[in-house]
């Protein structure tokens, strides 16, 4: 396995650099070359959370929708937007545990990139999955 650090976007709240967004949760994406899959580590600290000890939702659909985008633009360096997204909560994501999301270009079709993307626990139960549309864009 081959795992390549991406650059990240420093005003990302999910990927960015806290001296350029102050909430940015500072997470690395990484490609696995060798699989073509994007790969982002996280252990979640207490300000991740909805309830107390489990992780807010939207906080992991932002993980995935950065885990997806990470895997267009490590294939195709223009830039698209999500336009739709779907995410199954499975099992919740716990304060403090060690956990892994992976994002995947399935295909494109003319503008539209469709997108898997998936969060594991340690012992490699999923716990999130998540499918969307990304469109590329016709301004930025
Ligand atoms: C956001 C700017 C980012 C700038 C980044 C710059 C550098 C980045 C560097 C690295 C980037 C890597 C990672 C980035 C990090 C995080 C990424 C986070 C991603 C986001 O968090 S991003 C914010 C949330 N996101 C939006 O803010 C989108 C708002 N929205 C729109 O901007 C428009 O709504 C748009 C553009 C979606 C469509 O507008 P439009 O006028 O261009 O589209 P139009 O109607 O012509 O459709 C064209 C084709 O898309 C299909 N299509 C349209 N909508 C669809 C839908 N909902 N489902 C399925 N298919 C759909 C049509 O069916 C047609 O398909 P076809 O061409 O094949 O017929």
């Amino acid at each position: 396995m081959s795992l390549k650090v991406l650059p990240g976007t420093p005003s990302c709240f999910v990927c960015g650099d806290k001296k350029e967004n102050s909430r940015s949760l500072e997470l690395n994406i990484c490609w696995d070359e060798d699989d073509e899959h994007t790969s982002i580590s996280f252990v979640p600290d207490g300000s991740w959370c909805g309830y107390e000890g489990i992780v807010h939702g939207g906080i992991l659909a932002a993980i995935l929708d950065d885990a997806m985008a990470w895997a267009i633009k490590a294939l195709d360096d223009r830039t698209y937007v999500t336009a739709k997204m779907n995410v199954t909560f499975k099992r919740p994501v716990q304060l403090h545990g060690h956990y892994s999301a992976s994002g995947f270009l399935d295909r494109k079709e003319e503008r539209r990139a469709y997108t898997s993307a998936l969060i594991q626990d340690e012992d490699g139960n999923t716990c999130v999955e998540a499918k969307a549309v990304f469109v590329l864009t016709k301004a930025i």
